[in-house]
């Protein structure tokens, strides 16, 4: 067996062309308990995401996790499954698209295709799908604003896994993070605004609450950057929205398991102002650009219930991004950005191999 993957013949004036990967998280296929076990064995098995030491985490996911939280976690994804899926799955479709359609317009030529880290489509096969495409250029551009460990460079692992086994490799270019690039600011201030206007301005007794992903709090000790972006992201929002320190807090959700994970937690931030008489919180969550299990489900169900139960009032949710026209240009300038100097234009005949094939130096050649 090759250790490497056989190309397709070699066609000297094949045009080469220029990708764009989206990669987002990746849910499951049915919020059925086995569906939502195939997907939490994949995810938690990633030792980019729990890094306990692989033997005791291993015993304890196959011996406890996976017997019982596909089950309570199905249940909530029932709660927010959607006639066309799971909507994680089609927020990022439809991003895909739209970015895709703005590109066009702007009489770009440039592929636009989303992949999933964990479950289907596997990051793999949409890069061998758009090399068998033609396209030997590809930036990879994460839906994660804040860089984490466990979310970004998992994603970057699983593609230059996949390049070590190429051996024509195209050019791969990432989009580390972009937690305080102005068109995504702007996107989310305007969403907040817009909030704003449909349900009123806020009064005196108001919060607006930024609630982001949480990761382990030993994670930032040793150097993962997810809680410094967070912050500038949240800072930079609330300029943006003209707000006081006292009208904003920024705080961390979905924390799993019983070790510390960014703190304030979520939970307790909503449980302490409902019962400090706030009478009115708006939840954004700008690390999330899709609506998924954790904004619709965590957020928009249990804080609000937990935030009520505690004495506030009034509870909105503010949902993320998703496909919204502002969002999808300040996606296309990232990319662009990221993309300098390479040919976006048209496709192209790679200059090498137009030399190659002028000097006929590979005419005898195969493949
Ligand atoms: C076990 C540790 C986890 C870490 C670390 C983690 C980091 C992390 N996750 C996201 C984004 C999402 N996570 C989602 C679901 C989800 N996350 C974890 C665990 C960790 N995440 C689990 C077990 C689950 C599955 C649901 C459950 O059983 O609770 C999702 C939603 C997926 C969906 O299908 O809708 C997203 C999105 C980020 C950004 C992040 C680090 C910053
Ligand atoms: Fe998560
Ligand atoms: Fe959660």
């Amino acid at each position: 067996m090759p250790r490497y993957m056989t190309e397709p013949a070699v066609k000297h004036d094949a045009p080469s062309h220029t990708a764009i990967l989206l990669i987002n998280l990746g849910t499951p296929q049915a919020p059925t308990t086995k569906a939502v076990r195939v997907y939490l064995r994949e995810f938690l098995s990633d030792p980019r995401v729990v890094e306990t030491s692989r033997p005791l985490w291993l015993m304890i996911l196959n011996g406890l996790v996976l017997n019982y939280r596909p089950q309570r976690s199905a249940v909530k994804y029932q709660a927010i499954w959607t006639k066309e899926g799971s909507p994680l799955r089609v927020h990022t479709q439809r991003q895909t698209q739209a970015l895709q359609k703005l590109l066009d317009d702007a009489g770009m030529k440039v592929r636009v295709a989303h992949a999933m880290r964990y479950g289907q489509p596997s990051i793999p096969e949409v890069l061998s799908r758009l090399k068998e495409e033609g396209c030997n250029r590809i930036l990879l551009l994460p839906l994660y604003p804040q860089y984490s460990a466990s979310t970004t460079a998992t994603a970057f692992d699983t593609a230059f896994s996949w390049a070590q086994l190429c051996r024509s490799l195209p050019e791969l270019r990432t989009v580390r993070s972009y937690p305080d690039h102005p068109g995504y600011i702007a996107a989310l201030a305007a969403s907040v605004r817009e909030h704003w206007a449909k349900h009123g301005q806020p009064g005196d007794d108001y919060r607006l609450v930024m609630s982001y992903h949480g990761v382990p709090r030993s994670t930032l000790e040793v150097g993962d950057t997810t809680f410094c972006e967070c912050h500038k992201t949240s800072r930079l929002l609330a300029e943006a929205l003209d707000l006081r320190e006292d009208q904003y807090t920024v705080c961390f959700q979905s924390r799993f398991g019983s070790s510390a994970w960014l703190e304030p937690y979520t939970t307790e931030t909503l449980k302490a102002l409902g019962a400090a008489h706030v009478k009115r919180v708006d939840v954004i969550c700008p690390g999330f650009v899709s609506d998924c299990l954790e904004t619709l489900e965590e957020i928009a169900l249990e804080g609000r219930d937990d935030f009520l139960a505690a004495g506030g009032e009034e509870f909105h949710f503010i949902h993320c991004l998703n496909e919204r026209d502002d969002w999808v240009r300040a996606l296309a300038e990232i990319a662009t950005q990221h993309m300098s100097g390479w040919p976006t234009s048209g496709p192209q005949s790679s200059e090498e191999m137009a030399e190659c094939l002028r000097r006929a130096r590979c005419m005898g050649a195969k493949r």
